[in-house]
């Protein structure tokens, strides 16, 4: 039988393919804008200035600071040449920090976004933004930051570093694999996150050893849009909560995070969540999601352990306090204890704890 669901589509158009770039002139004008800011971190200021060439006359001039997490001084920063260039709308060229850039832009100002992604982490699809103020990250969530256009151009992805393309696609993966036992799931988005989670296992494994690969690089990035729709339309759990508890708590970088943390939330949240846990390992084609993950990620090369990641052993108590601290929705209680022992194995970068039977993790 069908579950009862809700199912809200969100506004956004989204064009995919390879070359794609070359249509950012014609995507602003369709939005009704006249003069672009181009946004970019100062990493990826070269290949903003390819993308000024193609805009010509609508060119209003460029932002290359955007920084991880959105921090608001650079914003106000940029909300400033946004004001001096008489810019109506951005064009973000970049991962999840130039997309929470013009995102925080779009707030404040209301000017419409083009955003062109080059990383996997999916914040271009969703109506999420987080930001930084005096060290502490909020995040809020309102259409007023979805960004009405994606430009998703696969020849852009190929510059993207192998451990990086690797941790932006399991970041990416997080967000299918919470909305499969998300409170609010619905059967359109669990079909995005199946496929989401079956094309990025499959091209990642490949970028590793080939990033030129075109077709592994097509996959990843139509992967990681499912995904992103996933992380826009429903509400994440575990994972999500405790990676920013951790990224937050000791400025672990954000993609690694995720990467290390997935296996070992699957493993504490499978009990409760039988039928996600099939549907992934259907996708991932393991015989048991949490074990597929980790084996997956050992596969990729990357960190498999916080300890790699810079955290210190005192954070375990620490991560395990913060997280029980606020109560969310999880498919599985959280408790101090259960966490504990996730994060304690998480920082060893040990094989997640087997799957235990409900009665069991009660
Ligand atoms: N709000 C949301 O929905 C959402 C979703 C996911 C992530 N995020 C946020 O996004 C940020 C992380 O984004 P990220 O993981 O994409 O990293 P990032 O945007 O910080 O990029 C990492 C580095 O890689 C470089 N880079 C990106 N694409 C490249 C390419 N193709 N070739 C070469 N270099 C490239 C960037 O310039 C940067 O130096 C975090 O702040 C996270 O909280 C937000
Ligand atoms: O930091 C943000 O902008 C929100 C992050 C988020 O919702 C997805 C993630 O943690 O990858």
């Amino acid at each position: 039988m069908i579950e009862t669901f809700a199912y809200e589509a969100l506004p956004s158009r989204v064009r995919f393919g390879r070359g794609t770039i070359k249509e950012v002139a014609a995507e602003v004008d369709r939005l009704g804008a006249r003069r672009a800011l181009v946004l970019t971190t100062p990493q990826q200021a070269a290949a903003g200035e390819r993308l000024g060439a193609l805009l010509g006359s609508a060119l209003a001039g460029y932002f290359n600071d955007a920084t991880m997490h959105t921090p608001v001084e650079v914003t106000e920063r940029a909300l400033d040449t946004l004001r001096e260039t008489g810019a109506d709308c951005v064009v973000a060229l970049g991962g999840g920090s130039t997309t929470g850039l013009g995102k925080a832009l779009a707030l404040r100002s209301g000017v419409s976004q083009v955003v062109i992604p080059t990383t996997y982490a999916g914040s271009e699809m969703t109506p999420i933004l987080g930001q930084t103020e005096g060290g502490r990250k909020t995040t809020i969530r309102s259409l007023d930051v979805l960004p009405e256009t994606v430009i998703y151009d696969v020849d852009l992805t190929l510059s993207l570093p192998p451990m990086l393309s690797a941790t932006s696609g399991v970041n990416a993966m997080a967000h299918a694999v919470e909305a499969l036992y998300a409170r609010d799931r619905n059967p359109i988005i669990s079909l995005m996150a199946q496929d989401g989670i079956r094309t990025l296992s499959s091209a990642l494994p490949i970028l590793v050893h080939e990033p030129a690969n075109i077709e592994a690089r097509s996959h990843a990035l139509y992967g990681a849009w499912l995904c992103g729709c996933c992380l826009g339309a429903v509400g994440m759990a575990l994972h999500h909560k405790l990676c920013h508890t951790l990224g937050g708590s000791f400025d672990l970088p954000h993609a690694e995070t995720h990467t290390v943390v997935l296996p070992h939330a699957v493993a504490y949240n499978a009990p409760a969540a039988p039928e996600a846990m099939a549907a992934i390992s259907r996708a991932l084609g393991a015989p048991d999601a949490a074990q597929g993950l980790y084996d997956l990620v050992r596969a990729l090369g990357v960190p498999l352990s916080l300890a790699k990641l810079g955290m210190p052993e005192s954070g375990i108590d620490k991560a395990a306090d913060i997280a029980v601290e606020n109560p969310y929705w999880n498919p599985r209680p959280v408790t101090r204890g259960g966490i504990r022992d996730l994060v304690a194995r998480a920082f060893a970068g040990e094989r997640p704890r087997a799957a235990a039977t409900e009665d069991e993790a009660a």
